[in-house]
């Protein structure tokens, strides 16, 4: 590795995403001496780097709405809070309805986020059209939008947490993976790396797809899944006209604009779990399906690029956030099943707030990992 790893740390965040790096910034700007960082590989390159940058408080659980809007409010000034761009665009993000299960969703889902302050409404499938004219309305009934979201760089808000938090004295190590934890007496005592050990009394995981083995070490139960996702990119498109971030919720099949293209997504349903991370055909016909009935006019459009990426889901799709019990020190903030990136800047501070044994600003007590086993699952229906 060519550097000299640090004996001891206050703390060792494992995971150099958006949450570990927000973590750690958080921690080092509360004036936490001797964070630590570790990740296997650069920063973002996990998951992070590999998500759709897309940035909205349309949720249906109460603290994703409310981890949402901090978030977007960090987003908002993340340039002046941090020296970096972070290409933050706000067209707005709209999910196309056609079931009517999932307007009567919606309207309460709506109902819940104004109440959090989020200016989100329902819409008619005419100002749908106007919001995103590449869309055919073809079995529409209705659609929820919200102006303030939006999407950004997930690589620049890396890049901006990163910078910060060296700053302010934590230590980052990119390419040093972590290999172990040791305990004794069920307290951590140390981080064990490729590049030798680190002493510490608290460890984060914050390892996202990554995070089961990351807890096993500590003799922690992380439901966490991984599951491939696969991105592509347009070619430029001419005459593209303003367009929300448009998610045609009853396929998933999703676009926003990006530079002088469009990125496209969409779940495969027959997609397996595992650590893939090679580009796969398999989906491609039935993007191709929902494309053609959805987004017709991009039918001709060709590919300039794509990839894919891991989501980290859980039993129920939201997200685990807590402090482990039965180990004395060992925090968590993973499981985020596709809506991670957006949370990254709440989720820091919250943790922050675990380690620091203050009270968050909302109440993650519900995420705790072990809810599955007490038949506590709170579903997050508004993924895609
Ligand atoms: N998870 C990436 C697709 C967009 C979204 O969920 O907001």
């Amino acid at each position: 590795m060519g550097r000299e790893l640090p004996r001891r740390a206050s703390a060792v965040v494992i995971g150099g995403g958006v949450m570990g790096v927000s973590i750690a910034y958080e921690l080092a700007a509360a004036g936490v001496r001797d964070v630590v960082l570790l990740d296997k590989g650069p920063l973002g390159s996990g998951s992070t780097c590999k998500a759709a940058g897309g940035v909205r408080a349309q949720f249906s659980d109460r603290v994703n709405i409310e981890l949402a809007v901090r978030s977007l409010e960090t987003f908002e000034h993340f340039a002046e809070r941090f020296g970096q761009e972070i290409d933050l665009h706000r067209p707005g993000y709209l999910f196309l309805l056609d079931a009517p299960e999932a307007v009567a969703e919606f309207e309460r889902n709506v109902a819940v986020q104004n109440d959090l302050g989020v200016p989100s409404r329902m819409i008619s499938v005419r100002e749908a059209a106007e919001l995103s004219p590449l869309i055919a309305t073809d079995g529409l009934l209705a659609a929820a939008f919200s102006p303030s979201d939006g999407h950004c760089t997930p690589e620049s808000v890396v890049l901006g947490y990163a910078g910060a938090a060296r700053r302010l004295g934590a230590r980052l190590l990119p390419g040093c993976a972590a290999t172990g934890i040791e305990l004794a007496d069920g307290a951590v005592t140390a981080v064990l790396t490729e590049g030798g050990r680190i002493e510490t009394g608290t460890v984060i995981c914050a390892a996202g797809a990554w995070s089961r083995e990351v807890g096993a070490w500590a003799g922690v139960d992380l439901p966490v899944t991984p599951l491939r996702r696969q991105i592509l990119v347009t070619e430029p498109v001419p005459d593209l006209p303003p367009t929300a971030f448009t998610i045609d919720f009853g396929t998933t099949f999703y676009f926003h604009r990006e530079g002088p293209g469009l990125l496209l997504g969409m779940s495969d349903p027959d997609e397996t779990p595992g650590f893939k991370l090679d580009r796969s055909d398999a989906w491609l016909p039935r993007l191709g399906e929902a494309m053609a009935r959805r987004a017709p006019a991009l039918m001709e459009t060709g590919i300039a690029t794509g990839w894919a990426g891991l989501y980290e889901v859980t039993p129920d799709h939201n997200a685990l956030i807590g402090v482990a019990p039965g180990v004395e020190r060992f925090l968590y903030a993973t499981g985020f099943s596709g809506h991670g990136f957006l949370m990254g800047p709440a989720v820091g501070e919250v943790v922050r707030d675990l380690y620091l044994g203050r009270e968050p600003f909302t109440d993650v007590s519900g995420f705790d990992a072990r809810r599955f086993a007490r038949s506590a699952a709170r579903p997050e229906l508004n993924i895609v």
